[in-house]
């Protein structure tokens, strides 16, 4: 057993901890990054973001060539099973690792296989890894454990035909029938991969719409278009029980429905991992689902402690995480560049994709906010016609009075790139927030840009 020590330790190699880590590391101190996976890029790159956008890719640019009618012209529609699509996935998971990988040999920061335990605030011991034994000393403690899916006792993840958001990763079939319990965005998102597979879906939601967060129209919209693609949405129905059988699965729900199918996923929430920790020993205390409460510095109740990403809830975002290790080690640093990141678009890679950020017209109807709306539809766009994506919208909300812009909304294809466009002009200061720079600034053309110019006129045609 040997001691080690380092100006910042941090826990957890997802996308909150790689960054907390090479912020120090750029910023010279001694870092090191404590894992209990053999391979670097957390859950994010290993069972979370990537691999589930790997997978909707492959899927959505099948469904795109069965679609085309020029392809349909010199040949017949084509089908991928699940591990034909995962094994393609697998591939990005490694192209990810090694990158990461390399990060962290060039910026000479320690990385340590292990299960981190803390003995008191400034030292952690690792236990059942390459390390076993080590402790490693840190100034400052970041605590990027990230989050698992949430298991209820009464399910027997066990069987092998029932799932959960890491489970189905290691899907050797393709089943011909799957019911999703959750939707939530892993419950939509798998339910359009499973459906753009030819599996018949059915999503059954706790809640009495889809993303209830989300601008309620392209909440609409994604209803429609998944059904469209042949899930069937059972709304307000509650989980009584599921039993897996030797040929497949029977849920049962409250309303007294049994639903049988070959496979079933939990999709319904997820829970930080802090309960290896041993937090007691350092005197903090995380909530009912495993989260630690930090300030606007990210910055824990014990001092030289912080905590970032998944491990400490709301937004629960790769993306988010990535900003929330960087600010964490910047206040620990004193660096003065720490900042609290709370305007946070949403990219929901559905099949449509969908995308928002800023306020939805329920959030400004409830603050009396006198708004307008400005629309354009892909299926009016040169682009969209010429890719023949074209199932899709672009929804401005801007106030009637001072034109600023208050929320864009967007599903279709590239919804999620197409947001930042406007997200960039409504984080402009000084009055430049506002829609006229989409009227008075020129855009390439044809691109799925020229939508904001298209829907800025609508709504300037309505004031
Ligand atoms: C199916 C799915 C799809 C998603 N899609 C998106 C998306 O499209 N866009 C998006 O922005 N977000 C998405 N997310 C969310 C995103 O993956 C998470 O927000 C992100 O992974 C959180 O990063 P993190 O750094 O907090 O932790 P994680 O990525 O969870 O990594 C934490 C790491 O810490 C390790 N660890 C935990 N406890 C210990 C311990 N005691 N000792 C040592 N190591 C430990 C874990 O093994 C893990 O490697 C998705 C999530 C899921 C599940
Ligand atoms: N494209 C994306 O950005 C993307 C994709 C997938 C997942 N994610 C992230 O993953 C997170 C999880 O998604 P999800 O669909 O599983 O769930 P969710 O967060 O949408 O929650 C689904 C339901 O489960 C409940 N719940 C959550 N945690 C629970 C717990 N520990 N115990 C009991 N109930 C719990 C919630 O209150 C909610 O009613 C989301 O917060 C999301 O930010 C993001």
């Amino acid at each position: 057993m040997a001691e080690f020590n380092y100006d910042v330790v941090v826990i957890g190699s997802g996308p909150a901890g790689e960054s907390a880590a090479m912020n120090a590391a750029k910023h010279g101190k001694t870092v090191a990054i404590i894992d209990r996976r053999q391979d670097v890029g957390g859950n994010c790159t290993h069972q979370g973001t990537i691999p589930s956008k790997a997978l909707r890719h492959s899927v959505d640019a099948l469904m795109k060539y069965n679609r085309n009618s020029m392809f349909r012209a010199i040949s017949e529609p084509k089908v991928l099973d699940f591990p034909t699509v995962m094994k393609s996935a697998q591939t990005v998971v490694g192209k990810q690792v090694s990158m990461r990988a390399r990060f962290y040999a060039r910026n000479h920061v320690s990385v340590y296989q292990g299960d981190a335990f803390f003995v008191d605030p400034h030292r952690i011991e690792l236990r059942d890894g390459d390390n076993a034994g080590d402790v490693l000393k840190g100034g400052h403690v970041i605590i990027a454990t990230g989050s698992r899916p949430y298991r209820p006792p009464e399910v027997n993840f066990k069987h092998p035909r029932i799932y959960d958001s890491d489970k189905v990763l290691t899907m050797t079939d393709t089943p011909k029938r799957m019911v999703i319990y959750g939707a939530g965005v892993i419950g939509c998102e798998y339910a359009s991969i499973f459906s753009g597979l030819g599996v018949k879906v059915d999503l059954v939601n706790p809640g009495a719409r889809l993303l209830a967060f989300m601008d309620d129209e392209i909440s609409d919209a994604l209803s429609y278009h998944m059904r469209n693609n042949g899930v069937l949405i059972r709304h307000n129905e509650t989980f009584k029980k599921v039993e897996g059988k030797k040929e497949g699965i029977v849920l049962t729900l409250e309303s007294g429905k049994t639903i049988k199918a070959d496979a079933f996923m939990w999709a319904n929430g997820r829970a930080g991992n802090t309960e290896t920790l041993n937090l007691e020993a350092i005197g903090l205390q995380p909530n009912n689902r495993g989260q630690l409460e930090v300030d606007k510095s990210y910055r824990t109740k014990v001092d030289n402690i912080y905590a970032v990403g998944d491990v400490i809830g709301w937004p629960s975002l790769a993306s988010a995480a990535y900003d929330q290790g960087r600010g964490a080690s910047s206040a620990a640093m004193k660096d003065g560049h720490s900042h609290f990141f709370s305007d946070i678009p949403t990219g929901i890679y559905t099949i449509p994709e969908i995308s928002s950020v800023g306020e939805n017209e329920r959030e400004l109807t409830e603050k009396k906010v006198p708004y307008e709306v400005g629309k354009a539809y892909f299926k009016d766009t040169a682009r969209a016609q010429i890719t023949g994506e074209d199932v899709g919208m672009l929804k401005i909300l801007f106030h009637s009075e001072t034109l600023e812009l208050l929320g864009i909304h967007c599903f279709g294809d590239q919804a999620a790139e197409i947001l930042h466009i406007g997200q960039a002009i409504m984080e402009q200061p000084n009055g430049g927030n506002t829609l006229e720079y989409f009227v008075n600034h020129t855009f390439n053309y044809p691109t799925m840009a020229e939508a904001y110019r298209v829907a800025a006129l609508n709504g300037l045609n309505r004031l």
